[in-house]
């Protein structure tokens, strides 16, 4: 087996199919249930400080985890309550509670609440009695932590299975990173995360969190065209386009223009403005490192010409806002794998419309889209999720400050820039979203698009 490989995230088929792997090569449940719960217990030990802690234990593995990790914490000296609603029914559980010699509780308040309920081994909503159980246990205890995952939440699609479940201050993921632990709604009430590696090896085909961008200075030679030639097809509403090329401007491009009918007064002059009614001149420029089409493109008539003009032309596109509401599949040709689209949650379901797909959650639908068109997707939003031919992605969490109006117009004309300066649609797309992501933590709370825009270059340096 290759070696370890943390960034990858696994379905719960996945998970376990990598701990029978891990069984064939000599390692038992127990084994692992152990050094798990050591693990876990570590990260409780340092959180809880020597105060009480009380541990919830389930049916399954997780609850296994739980009677491991109240062993390990009352060797340390913790005080430690169990409350167990239902008896372990695996046998690696089982083991795990004989070894614990304490007697479960119904009901204990304290400080750090554990949950070991359910993992990844969750079929159903929680009962109204083990959700009140939960729930009341968490409310009783100053800080709450779950183990491998909150219970409640499906592990492979991130949905919560029941209303109103805890927040937790830490999770603890076993083994491996599961899709939950980065997608909405399921990740916001997770805490801080934190993965403790049991020793599972690489797994073909995963997702994967995409690694940290790393940029580079222009090289001693560069020169505008070398940078990157990134044209923008400006519509009806020219301040969407104006802030896309200011983003792409800054995110490292070295020529950046504007296809737009007239100037207007928030125009930078160093944003090349072509007002030729004609784009062909512009398009068939062998220059052209990216187009992107979108913003304040508008929805009439005109501006789908424009649209299957860029389309038709042979430069990779960057396709957002208004372009992906005109997109239609007569419109794409075969160079659709060369372009990326970045749609939010409403243009992701109005193109599977557009497009007759019919998936459930923006995962899936984001794969069907990729699948049906070959462009490559960033579903954006307060999770990101690419899909390409390169395979699936999930982005540590964004700033919730970047949901403001025209981030979504600088996320695009960062894209747009880093294509044209030489990325794959899908290398382009990860670095957008994480300069996009710094960009707002250095802008801080209550920013505005152009706030975001001024801060790319710092952004952008710390990645170099
Ligand atoms: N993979 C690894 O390498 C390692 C995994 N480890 C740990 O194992 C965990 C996975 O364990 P798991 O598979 O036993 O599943 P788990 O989440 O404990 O629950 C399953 C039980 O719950 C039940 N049940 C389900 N939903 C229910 C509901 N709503 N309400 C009531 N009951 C419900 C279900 O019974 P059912 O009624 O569906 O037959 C079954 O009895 C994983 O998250 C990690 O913590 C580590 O220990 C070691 C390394
Ligand atoms: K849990």
């Amino acid at each position: 087996m290759k070696a370890a490989a943390p960034q990858q995230i696994l379905t719960a088929d996945q998970m376990r199919a990598s701990e029978q792997r891990l069984i064939d090569q000599g390692e038992t449940v127990e084994s692992l249930m152990e050094r798990a719960g050591a693990g876990a217990a570590d990260w409780v030990w340092r959180l809880s400080a020597g105060r009480p802690v009380t541990v919830l234990c389930g049916s399954g593995n997780n609850g296994g985890d739980g009677y491991v990790i109240a062993r390990l914490l009352e060797q340390r000296g913790v005080a430690v309550s169990v409350v167990a609603p239902m008896g372990p029914k695996t046998d690696a559980a089982v083991t795990a509670r004989k070894r614990w010699a304490g007697t479960p509780v119904d009901f204990a308040s304290g400080e750090v609440f554990v949950d070991c309920l359910f993992g990844t081994g969750l079929a159903r909503p929680l009962s109204d009695d083990l959700l009140a159980k939960l729930t009341q246990l968490s409310d009783a205890h100053a800080l709450s932590v779950a183990i491998d995952l909150p219970s409640g939440v499906d592990s492979d699609t991130g949905e919560c299975l029941n209303d109103e479940l805890p927040h937790y201050a830490l999770t603890v993921a076993l083994g491996a990173w599961k899709r939950a632990h980065w997608l909405m709604p399921a990740c916001a009430a997770m805490g801080s995360r934190h993965l403790f590696d049991i020793g599972v090896g690489a797994v073909e085909n995963a997702v994967q969190l995409t690694q940290r961008p790393c940029l580079s200075a222009p090289a001693r030679d560069a020169h505008k065209y070398s940078r990157g030639l990134v044209t923008i097809i400006g519509g009806e509403m020219p301040g969407a386009a104006i802030l896309a090329a200011k983003a792409a401007q800054h995110a490292g491009a070295g020529y950046v223009k504007l296809l737009a009918p007239h100037s207007h007064p928030d125009l930078p002059a160093d944003i090349v403005l072509d007002e030729n009614e004609d784009m062909s001149p512009a398009l068939d420029d062998k220059r052209l490192g990216a187009l992107l089409i979108g913003p304040g493109l508008g929805r009439s008539e005109k501006a789908r010409q424009k649209l299957r003009q860029a389309l038709a032309s042979s430069a990779p596109l960057v396709l957002d806002a208004d372009a992906l509401t005109l997109l239609s599949p007569d419109m794409l040709g075969d160079g659709a794998a060369a372009h990326l689209a970045t749609p939010h949650e409403g243009e992701l379901a109005s193109l599977c419309e557009a497009f007759g797909i019919s998936a459930n959650g923006k995962l899936e639908e984001a794969r069907a889209l990729h699948e049906a068109t070959g462009l490559t997707v960033l579903a954006k939003g307060s999770d990101n999720i690419l899909v390409g031919s390169s395979g699936i992605r999930f982005f540590p969490p964004t700033s919730p400050w970047l949901s403001t109006a025209g981030t979504g117009d600088v996320l695009a004309g960062i894209a747009a820039s880093r294509v044209a300066s030489g990325c794959t649609p899908f290398l382009a797309a990860q670095q957008a979203v994480q300069i996009h992501a710094e960009a707002a933590r250095i802008a801080g709370p209550v920013f505005s698009a152009s706030d975001l825009v001024d801060a790319l270059p710092r952004a952008y340096a710390a990645f170099l």
